[in-house]
C-alpha cells in the first residue's frame, strides 16, 4: 500500500511562534512595489508621531516657559507641517495595505482552491467538506483582518516602540535606563497570556469548523432529515456544537481580556513611576519642564504601543493558526498525478479497455480487496454489462477506469496504454459517465448540459438534449432552457435527471461509455424515453453498463458476471440463465424475470 494522506484535518500541536504567517509572506511577492512603498509610508507616519514628541518640548521651553508669542505661532505652523506630512502618510499606508491584504487573501483563496481541486478523490473520503469550506472561508476572512491591518499595526507599533526609545534616551538617558530596566516585568506575562490566547484561537477555529461542517450535512440531506424525523436529534447535536464553539471562544476572550487588562495595568503602572521620577529630576534642575513633557510623551506613546502590540499580537497568533490550515491544505499532494511524460492516447479513440490481472482495495479498507485478479477485454463499440451482488465491486470498476485510483497491483489500458502512462484528463475527455443518481449543478439547462465543454455552441446542446429525450420537458419549464434548474437539480424528476445527464454524455461524444443504470423504477413513459436516450447514447461507442434492467441485459453483447471482485462468469443472457448460476439467480430476483420466460430464453429458439 502506497502511503495515504498522512492526517489532512489533524489538530497538530500548536508551534508558539509566527512563522505559519510568515510562510505566507511570499504571497506579498508579486507586489512588492507597492509593499516598499506602504513600508515607506508606514515609516513616515511614525516618525511624524515621533516627530510630535520635539514639538512638544519645543512648545513647552521656548514658546511657553520664554512667554514670547511668535515663538508659540512658530511651534503651531511646525506643527501644522508635520500634521499634513501624517496624514498624507497614514492615507497612504491604509489603502496600500489594505490593498495588499484584500489582494493577497483573493490569491491564497484562489491558490487553496485550485490545490484542493487538484486532489485526488481518494483525499475527499478522509476530510470533512465543511472543514475545507471553513479553511477557504472562516481563515482566510481572518488572514484578510491580519495582512490589511493587523500585520501593519504591528509594524507601527514596533516602530514607535523602537523610535519612542531613542528619542527617550535623547531626552534622559537615566530615566530611560531606569525605565528599559523595569520593560521585562511588562513583556513576559504579556507574551505568556499571548501564548495561551493563541492556543484557545485555533482550538475555536476548529470548534468552529465543527460548527459548519454539521450544517453542510444535515442541509445536504434535509429530505432524508425529515423523512426520517430526525431534526430533534439534529437539533441537539447542533446545540451542542455550537456549544462547545461558544465555549472555546469564551475562554480565548477570558485569555484575551486579561491580556488586555495586564497590559493596562502595568503600563500606566510604569509611567506614573516615570512621571515621579522625572519631577524630582525637574525639581533637582537636572531636566526642563520640555523635555519632562517630551519624555512623559514618548513614555506614553511606548507604552500605548506595547499596550496595542499585545493586542495585535493575539489577532496576530490567531491568523497564523489560520494560515497553519492553510498551509496544511496547500502542502497536500494529489496522489493521481499526470506522469511525468504523458504519452498521447491515439486520435480518433476507439475505447479498446484491457484490464490485467488487476487487483485493489480502497485506502479507507486496505485489508479488504474491492476487486481482485480481475482479467477482462472489452473491444472497441463492444457492450457490455456488468451485472453482480451489492459490493461485488462495479462501480469501484469505474472509479478505476476514471484513473479516480491507481491499483495496488495488475495495470488497466485504454487504447493500448497503461492508464498511468497518459494525461488523467486525456484520459477523462474520452469518456463519460451516467451515474445512477445524476448530479445536476445550480444552473441552467445550458450550462448543465454543456458542463465542462464551455466552447460548444446553443445548437449542439440542444441537439443532444433532442437526441436524448430532454428538449421535451426543458421546453416546458417556464424559460425553457434557461430555467435555473435549483440546486442539485431539486426540482426535476428521477427519470428527467437522468435524461440531462444522457445528453451532457451525448454532448461529449465520448469513446468509452460508463453507465450506471438507475436501480428506482420509473414511470412507463420516463422509462421509455430513458430507453431511447439510452440507445442514442449507446450507439457505436464502447460501453460499460452496471446493469439493472432486463431490457439493457438483453440487448448487450456480453455480461460480465461480478462477485466480491471477482470475475465469476460470462456470455448473454440467455447462456448466462441456461447455466443456472449466480447470475440466474441474481436476474430472477433483479429483473424480476419470470422463471418459465427465462427458460424460453434459455433455448436457441428463445
Ligand atoms: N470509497 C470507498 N472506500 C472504502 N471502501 C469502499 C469505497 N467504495 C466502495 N467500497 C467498498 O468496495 C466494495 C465494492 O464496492 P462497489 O461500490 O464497487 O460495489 P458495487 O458492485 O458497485 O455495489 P452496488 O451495486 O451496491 O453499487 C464494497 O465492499 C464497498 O464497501
Amino acid at each position: 500500500m502506497p502511503p495515504r494522506h498522512a492526517s489532512p484535518v489533524s489538530r497538530r500541536p500548536i508551534s508558539r511562534n509566527l512563522l505559519p504567517l510568515l510562510q505566507l509572506l511570499g504571497f506579498i511577492r508579486p507586489y512588492l512595489g507597492r509593499a516598499l512603498v506602504a513600508a515607506l509610508a508606514l515609516v513616515v507616519a511614525a516618525g511624524s508621531v515621533l516627530a510630535f514628541g520635539q514639538v512638544i518640548r519645543t512648545l513647552v521651553d521656548s514658546g511657553l516657559a520664554s512667554g514670547r508669542g511668535a515663538a508659540l505661532d512658530h511651534a503651531l505652523l511646525v506643527f501644522l507641517a508635520v500634521v499634513i506630512v501624517m496624514a498624507l502618510a497614514v492615507f497612504g499606508r491604509s489603502y496600500l495595505l489594505t490593498w495588499l491584504g484584500e489582494r493577497v487573501v483573493a490569491d491564497l483563496r484562489r491558490a487553496v482552491f485550485e490545490r484542493v481541486l487538484s486532489l485526488d478523490v481518494g483525499y475527499f473520503e478522509t476530510v470533512r467538506t465543511g472543514e475545507i469550506i471553513s479553511r477557504l472561508t472562516a481563515d482566510t476572512a481572518l488572514l484578510q483582518v491580519v495582512f490589511g491591518s493587523t500585520l501593519a499595526m504591528a509594524a507601527r507599533a514596533l516602530l514607535l516602540i523602537a523610535g519612542g526609545i531613542v528619542m527617550l534616551a535623547v531626552t534622559s538617558p537615566k530615566l530611560t535606563a531606569l525605565v528599559l530596566l523595569g520593560t521585562p516585568a511588562i513583556l513576559v506575562p504579556v507574551w505568556l497570556i499571548g501564548y495561551r490566547v493563541r492556543r484557545l484561537s485555533r482550538s475555536s477555529q476548529d470548534r468552529l469548523a465543527d460548527v459548519g461542517a454539521y450544517v453542510d450535512e444535515a442541509l445536504h440531506a434535509i429530505r432524508t432529515v425529515q423523512a426520517f424525523c430526525h431534526e430533534p436529534t439534529d437539533r441537539q447535536r447542533y446545540a451542542g456544537r455550537v456549544e462547545e464553539a461558544f465555549a472555546a471562544a469564551r475562554s480565548r476572550a477570558l485569555a484575551s481580556a486579561s491580556l488586555s487588562g495586564t497590559v493596562m495595568l502595568l503600563t500606566f503602572a510604569a509611567i506614573g513611576l516615570v512621571l515621579w521620577l522625572g519631577g524630582r529630576e525637574v525639581l533637582a534642575g537636572r531636566l526642563s519642564g520640555g523635555e519632562l513633557s517630551a519624555f512623559l510623551f514618548y513614555s506614553m506613546l511606548v507604552a500605548s504601543s506595547i499596550g496595542g502590540l499585545s493586542e495585535v499580537v493575539a489577532e496576530l497568533m490567531r491568523g497564523a493558526g489560520a494560515s497553519e490550515r492553510l498551509l496544511e491544505l496547500l502542502a497536500q499532494r494529489p496522489q493521481i498525478t499526470p506522469p511525468r511524460d504523458p504519452r498521447p492516447l491515439p486520435e480518433p479513440a476507439s475505447g479498446r479497455i484491457e484490464i490485467r490481472d488487476l487487483t485493489f482495495a480502497y485506502p479507507a479498507q486496505p485489508e479488504i480487496a474491492a476487486i481482485e485478479g480481475l482479467d477482462v477485454a472489452i473491444a472497441a463499440g463492444e457492450r457490455v454489462a456488468l451485472v453482480g451482488p451489492s459490493g461485488a465491486g462495479k462501480s469501484t470498476l469505474f472509479q478505476l477506469l476514471l484513473r479516480f485510483y491507481d491499483p495496488q497491483r495488475g495495470a488497466l489500458f485504454f487504447d493500448g496504454l497503461d492508464l498511468r502512462t497518459v494525461h488523467p484528463s486525456d484520459l477523462r475527455r474520452r469518456i463519460a459517465i451516467v451515474p445512477q443518481d445524476p448530479v445536476i449543478f445550480a444552473a441552467d439547462a445550458w450550462e448543465n448540459i454543456r458542463y465542462g465543454l464551455d466552447d460548444v455552441d446553443d445548437e449542439a446542446v440542444r441537439r443532444a438534449a433532442d437526441a436524448a429525450q430532454a428538449s421535451e420537458f426543458l421546453d416546458r419549464l417556464p424559460q425553457g432552457f434557461a430555467t435555473f434548474l435549483g440546486e442539485r437539480g431539486v426540482r426535476l424528476s428521477g427519470g428527467q435527471r437522468q435524461r440531462i445527464a444522457i445528453a451532457r454524455a451525448i454532448l461529449r461524444d465520448p469513446a468509452l461509455l460508463l453507465l450506471d443504470e438507475a436501480t428506482s423504477a420509473l414511470d412507463a413513459e420516463n422509462e421509455r424515453l430513458v430507453q431511447r436516450a439510452l440507445e442514442t447514447l449507446m450507439e457505436g461507442r464502447t460501453s460499460l453498463v452496471i446493469a439493472h434492467r432486463l431490457a439493457t441485459v438483453r440487448k448487450v453483447d456480453r455480461i460480465l458476471v461480478i462477485d466480491r471482485g471477482r470475475l465469476i462468469a460470462s456470455g448473454t443472457h440467455a447462456q448466462l440463465m441456461a447455466e443456472e448460476g449466480l447470475y440466474a439467480r441474481l436476474a430472477r430476483l433483479q429483473f424480476q424475470v419470470d422463471r418459465d420466460e427465462s427458460l424460453a430464453d434459455a433455448t436457441p429458439a428463445g
